[in-house]
């Protein structure tokens, strides 16, 4: 026998951390978020579902829990946002029992405390099948600083936040049935929102901004076409971990995993040559290392990949498709 549905909220209620800007938290219809004055309030939401998003037999429920307000906080982050509160909607099958539910709920509620925010409500109900994790993120910025992904202009660098590819790689590895190494199932499983970076950066002047769920070449097609500019990608220059560069050696075809593979939850941003200095300043502030890899190019066809021949190719691939999958 598993908690009842009210113990089961009383008991998330009891563990949540109640912030400053949290009015009325979990236990009333709704929840009140206070606003400081003057700021905008941004929304995101993103589901994560078993067999589309996660595997119960790969990941944790605490590791899963944590990874789903971490791709919340990592939309707040590309946005330039700072976040306030986050909404959990759980579709809970009968096979978890009382501990995969109370560990589900922790790692949510841990990572939320990383970044200086709560869980303020949410819903819970019984599942059929699936485990289903629905958030929701709520996030505040100065409406002059907020960073669309419409803003990138010819000339601007290209540039990514952290390294690429190890989450798909460890993706890969457990598809085949192997266990990836620490480092790269931490990436997969446990990835950081790059929520200090994305508000300096923000602060610093870029001009566009994304995070980097579906893939690097798909999610940059999102912000050449909301600016209606086009852009080269240096493959050369993509910032890898030791461990991808390793298993790279052996297999170049691994390759396309940077740049196509998802779930990196890196900030993807375009910079206007007079703001390098601020964001590169902004980037070692909070010790996130930044890397060049293109270049925004006034043609809006143009999606080149640049080789390291010099050859240029058009990708014909570029990421995660719900309905391409
Ligand atoms: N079912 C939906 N209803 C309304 N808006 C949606 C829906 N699905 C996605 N969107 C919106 O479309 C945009 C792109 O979504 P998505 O590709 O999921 O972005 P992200 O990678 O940032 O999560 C976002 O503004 C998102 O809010
Ligand atoms: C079991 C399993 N299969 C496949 C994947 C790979 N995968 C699932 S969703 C996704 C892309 C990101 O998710 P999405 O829902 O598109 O996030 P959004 O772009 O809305 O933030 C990837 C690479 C995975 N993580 N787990
Ligand atoms: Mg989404």
């Amino acid at each position: 026998m598993t908690l009842d549905e009210f113990s089961f909220i009383a008991q998330i209620r009891r563990t949540a951390a109640v912030t400053p800007e949290v009015a009325i938290g979990i236990g009333d219809d709704c929840a009140a978020l206070d606003l400081p004055p003057g700021e905008q309030l941004l929304v995101t939401s993103d589901l994560l579902l078993e067999g589309v998003h996660f595997r119960c037999d790969w990941t944790s429920c605490f590791d899963l829990g944590a990874k789903a307000a971490a791709v919340n906080l990592s939309d707040l982050a590309a946005m330039g946002a700072r976040p306030v509160g986050l909404v959990l909607g759980l579709g809970l099958p009968d096979r978890l029992d009382d501990a995969d539910r109370r560990e589900l709920v922790a790692g949510f509620i841990a990572e939320a405390e990383a970044f200086e925010t709560a869980l303020v409500g949410g819903d819970t109900c019984r599942a059929q099948q699936f485990l289903t994790l629905s958030v929701t993120a709520f996030g505040t910025a100065d409406p002059r600083q907020v960073v669309r992904r419409g803003g990138a202009r010819p000339g601007d660098r290209i540039f990514v936040s952290g390294t690429l590819g190890d989450s798909a790689l460890a993706l890969k590895y457990l598809g085949e049935g192997v266990s990836p190494e620490g480092s790269l199932a931490r990436r997969h499983h446990r990835p950081t929102a790059r929520v200090s970076l994305g508000r300096r950066l923000a602060a610093a002047g870029v001009s566009a901004m994304i995070d980097i769920s579906d893939g690097l070449l798909a999610d940059l097609g999102h912000i050449l076409e909301a600016s209606a500019v086009g852009a080269e990608i240096i493959s050369g220059e993509l910032p890898l971990s030791a461990p991808f560069r390793r298993d790279l050696a052996g297999n170049p075809d691994l390759l396309q995993l940077a740049l196509t593979g998802g779930e990196d939850y890196e900030l993807l941003f375009t910079l206007p040559p007079d703001r390098e200095t601020a964001a590169r300043r902004a980037a070692a502030e909070c010790g996130v290392p930044i890397r060049e890899i293109g270049r925004i190019l006034p043609d809006r066809e143009a999606f080149w990949l640049v080789a390291a021949d010099g050859a240029r190719s058009r990708p014909e691939q570029r990421g995660f498709d719900h309905f391409r999958a």
